[in-house]
């Protein structure tokens, strides 16, 4: 489903003429496998976001190459990048990164209105999504209205409303207390189990890391090894 060949990355910092080259990341490979939960950790600085800023195109590797459901991606202009986002990527954030002066219901709607579908479909597509996520009866509140859970539970809703195969979550409970972060986590379990979701998620916390079906290590932008028995077989 997401397969990182070889991919280093550094950023250019300063002003041209006295830039100074930061590289970030060295050789990464891994792959994600379609229905998977794959986990990322490391310490503030090892280069997390920057790998789901890759693998989302919003920034293109130095070298190497990506391979997203069978396209080679670091060869997508930007116009045909944003079509594939939509198409392939639900995005969960820390600080859920809702438009406040929305609804919770046009929040949710919003990947529709960007994909061209309906207003029939819409409607249809955003209420059964609020239900799905227990907020059927929110739907007229603004975000600053909602619980932090509740506000994750939008974000989730219009991670998924587009159907996108591959949810790429960047410390999706990070603002939510333990019993938020149990049932986001319980949710989490359910999508993969029962819709064949794929999640990548980056997270500090051990017990969102616990429910990858396997944990990536990055350290200081290299992927630690491990030995492919400890993964069940499956790919580093
Ligand atoms: N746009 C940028 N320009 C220059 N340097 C950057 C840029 N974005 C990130 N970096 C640097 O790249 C390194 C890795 O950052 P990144 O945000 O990927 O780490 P992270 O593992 O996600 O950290 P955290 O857990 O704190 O979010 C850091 O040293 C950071 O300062």
């Amino acid at each position: 489903m997401i397969e990182v060949n070889g991919v280093s990355h550094q950023f250019r910092i300063g002003k041209r003429g006295s830039e100074r080259i930061v590289p970030v990341l060295h050789q990464i490979d891994m792959r994600v496998g379609e229905g998977e939960i794959v986990t990322i950790v490391g310490r503030s600085g090892s280069g997390k976001s920057t790998l789901l800023n890759l693998i989302s195109g919003y920034i293109r590797p130095t070298t190497g190459g990506i391979r997203i459901a069978g396209q080679e991606v670091t060869r997508l202009s930007e116009g045909q990048w944003a079509d594939f986002r939509l198409a392939q990527f639900g995005f969960v954030f820390q600080s859920f990164q809702l438009i406040p002066s929305m609804t919770a219901y046009e929040n949710v709607e919003l990947p529709l209105i960007l994909k061209g579908a309906s207003e029939k479909d819409r409607r249809r597509k955003t209420r059964a999504m609020l239900e799905r996520v227990g907020l059927e009866s929110f739907g007229t509140h603004y975000p600053g209205e909602l619980s932090g859970g509740q506000q994750q539970r939008v974000g989730i809703a219009r991670a998924l409303i587009a159907n996108p195969p591959i949810l790429l979550a960047d410390e999706p409970t990070g603002s939510l207390d333990s019993d938020n972060e149990r049932s986001l986590l319980e949710l989490i379990r359910e999508l993969n189990r029962d819709e064949g979701k794929t999640f990548l998620i980056i997270t500090h916390d051990d017990q969102v890391a616990s429910i990858g079906h396997r944990t990536l290590t990055i350290r200081d932008g290299r992927l630690e090894r491990v030995p492919l028995q400890a993964t069940g077989g499956g790919w580093l």
